[in-house]
């Protein structure tokens, strides 16, 4: 569908890069799209040579036992940094999934507990940022709520929370006889979307699973400079073979970002089963790496360049109706670049 992508700029950034690299000893992916240079981070992409930005997303079977949910998941990033990804995402439910909503609450930890002190250590071994998705995290209202939040932790590669999202749509559904699940029972809802945070493959804006079904969310994230959406995901069987791709799929095509989906995959105790299907899919709605059966890793390069060919191409940010339908998601309480 595309010619060949021109390479004929930035020959000066490249080698600074090159120079900044060979000095430190560290692989060039680490200055994918960093420091953020004068002329803006788009044009110092648009600027760059050199390998792409590499993500790596994940996909586990999480049980009821954080011990071993940790050593799985902290073999994948180690695996994943080995293999140059700057960003490796895991799905909701990462630290655990509890056989009932007892056993969730009383394995809850707060942001500064141990389990993050352990992630925060990961992150900062291994020189990567980390997408958390779904963290059940305690926080200062537990004792009057004993209710707790799912929050998506970003850790920056010194180990530092770089940016927590709550998830603000919770998911209250019953397939009769299929699925019951009422998230609300033990989880308060976030009161904030987090404005996109600069990463070294680019914005990245934080979503949870069950948000996906809202398209308002994926709006308002790009409207305020989003190029990546991630949704980590723990689906269930019958609505994830029905909703899964194409949800994820519309909503790369819809907003032209990245959208990375990092997933719960399999028998996660005795009374629960996840979709799995990890994908990414690019600005055009192509999926461009997807997980297969059981716990693993695929990989992604994001090509910013790529994505803005996209928007420019079909530009449907600037043909929206505003005038008749109101500006969906240009509301919401986010600064816009
Ligand atoms: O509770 C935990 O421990 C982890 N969180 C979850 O599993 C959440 C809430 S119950 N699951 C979903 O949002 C599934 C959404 C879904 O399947 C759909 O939208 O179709």
């Amino acid at each position: 569908m595309y010619g060949p992508r021109g390479q004929s700029e930035g020959v000066l950034l490249a080698v600074r890069r090159c120079w900044l690299s060979a000095v430190l000893r560290l692989p060039l992916h680490r200055f994918c799209a960093g420091p953020r240079s004068p002329l803006g981070s788009h044009q110092a992409m648009a600027a760059s040579l050199g390998p792409k930005p590499l993500v790596a997303v994940g996909q586990v079977t999480s049980t009821p036992d954080k011990e071993q949910n940790f050593s799985g998941c902290a073999a994948l990033v180690r695996a994943a940094a080995r293999r140059g990804a700057c960003l490796v995402f895991l799905p909701e439910g990462f630290d655990y999934i509890g056989r009932d909503s007892a056993q969730t609450l009383s394995l809850a930890e707060s942001l500064d507990g141990d389990l993050m002190v352990r992630y925060s250590t990961l992150a900062r071994d291994c020189g990567v940022w980390l997408s958390l998705g779904g963290f059940h995290e305690r926080r200062a209202d537990w004792p009057s709520t004993q209710r707790i939040y799912n929050c998506h932790v970003l850790l920056d590669p010194t180990g530092r929370l770089a940016a927590a999202y709550r998830k603000t749509h919770l998911c209250d559904v019953e397939l009769e006889g299929r699925v019951t699940m009422k998230e609300s029972s033990f989880t308060n809802p976030g009161t904030e979307i987090v404005p996109p945070i600069s990463t070294p493959a680019g914005m990245l804006g934080l979503s949870i699973c069950y948000d996906l079904r809202f398209p308002e969310i994926s709006l308002a994230l790009r409207h305020a400079g989003a190029e990546i959406l991630t949704y980590p995901s723990a689906f269930t069987f019958p609505t994830g073979s029905a909703h899964w791709e194409v949800l994820l799929r519309a909503r790369a095509i819809e907003t032209q970002c990245y959208v990375v989906a990092a997933a719960q995959t399999g028998r996660n105790h005795e009374g629960r089963v996840s979709y799995g299907h990890t994908l990414v899919a690019d600005p055009w709605g192509a999926v461009v790496a997807q997980c297969s059966e059981g716990p693993g890793l695929c990989y992604a390069e994001i090509d910013l360049e790529y994505l803005r060919r996209v928007r420019r191409e079909i530009p449907v940010q600037s043909h929206r109706r505003a005038d008749l339908y109101g500006t969906v998601g240009l509301q919401a309480a986010l600064s816009v670049p």
